[in-house]
């Protein structure tokens, strides 16, 4: 294998590889950029057009999605698998993978399109050095863009796997994204309805790239769960420049999300059990949560919760309220 497939190591370790370019037997070309990032160019023969962003570890304690792209980084370098788009892969905030937690200073998917600059630390640092490698990838006129920001929510989940489409001006997801993801085996699309500055939002402003944060499935155990290997197999398919089989896979499921729950003191209080599912059902009209004089009581008839975390800092989103646009009905 090249050194190069060792990407995650020298990331973790803080190294410099000695080489920063090094090709593949059938003409690959590998190219560490900075810490964590690495640009994959297929020989220009096999160039299909397609700019491809993979990024993960931007939450440092959701470990599949790092695991998923170093499994693919030393497939490409050991020549297993042979790229037909560039590939801009990146380990997102090596600072915080480091010490395995979700942030170090700031969350830093919230640090996006320009935010980095109201806050100090090392993710704000990190937040626009990710813009400016996004920015050189993506600076080639008349190619598709495509980003995929790999994530796990790390509770378990009537929708095993999901993705999340920001809202982007002018844009509504396209029904050829939505195949794409049925390639990938992702269960359940929600599409938001206002501005946010993650990175998948930042990719979809600034860069018009066919974007979403993806939330792979959680495991048990060591071994990966069988939906994060469908997904790797579909997300091979897309690199080789392959159709994917979405056969076995149904259309996602479209949700979209009602309503945010901002923590706004210490105070804030979920009331809904610590392990709830991701996707479980809200009882119409019960409290969800409160704080110092505010009360969420659900409201929207077929309301589920997303992404409970009480214990965010004030002023983050603690919660999401989300509905199913049709029917709901989970795989498991
Ligand atoms: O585990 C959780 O509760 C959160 C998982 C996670 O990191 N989700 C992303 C979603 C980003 C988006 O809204 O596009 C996040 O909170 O950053
Ligand atoms: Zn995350």
């Amino acid at each position: 294998m090249l050194a190069l497939g060792k990407l995650l190591e020298l990331t973790l370790a803080g190294r410099e590889p000695c080489e920063k370019v090094q090709l593949t037997p059938r003409g690959v070309k590998l190219h560490w950029l900075a810490d964590g990032a690495l640009l994959v160019s297929p020989p220009s023969g096999q160039d299909q057009g397609v700019d491809l962003l993979l990024s993960a570890g931007i939450h440092g304690n959701e470990l599949i999605p790092i695991h998923v792209l170093d499994r693919l980084i030393r497939a490409l370098a050991r020549g297993e698998v042979q790229p037909r788009a560039r590939l801009l892969l990146l380990f997102a905030n090596p600072a915080a993978m480091r010490r395995m937690v979700r942030q170090v200073e700031h969350d830093l998917n919230r640090l996006f399109l320009g935010k980095h600059a109201d806050v100090w630390g090392s993710e704000a640092i990190r937040a626009a050095e990710l813009e400016a490698l996004v920015s050189g990838f993506f600076s080639l006129p008349g190619r598709q863009r495509l980003h995929y920001d790999l994530h796990s929510a790390m509770r378990p989940s009537r929708l095993a796997q999901f993705a999340i489409c920001p809202w982007s001006e002018g844009t509504q997801v396209a029904p050829l994204a939505l195949t794409r993801l049925q390639g990938l085996a992702v269960e359940g699309v929600l599409l938001q309805r206002q501005a946010s500055s993650t990175f998948s939002a930042m990719t979809a402003t600034l860069h018009g790239a066919e974007a979403f944060t993806v939330e792979l499935a959680e495991g048990k155990d060591e071994s990966l769960p069988a939906a994060v290997l469908q997904f790797e197999h579909g997300l091979i398919s897309m690199v080789e420049g392959r159709e994917s089989s979405t056969a076995s896979n149904a259309p996602p499921q479209l949700l979209q999300i009602s309503r945010e729950v901002i923590k706004r003191s210490p105070r804030f209080r979920l009331c809904v059990p610590a392990d709830i599912e991701n996707f479980a059902l809200l009882p119409l009209g019960s409290l969800l949560a409160e704080d110092d004089g505010m009360r969420w009581v659900v409201d929207e008839p077929g309301a589920r919760i997303l992404f409970p975390m009480p214990e965010v800092a004030e002023g983050q989103r603690a919660a999401l309220i989300v509905v199913p646009l049709d029917e709901f009905e989970p795989k498991q």
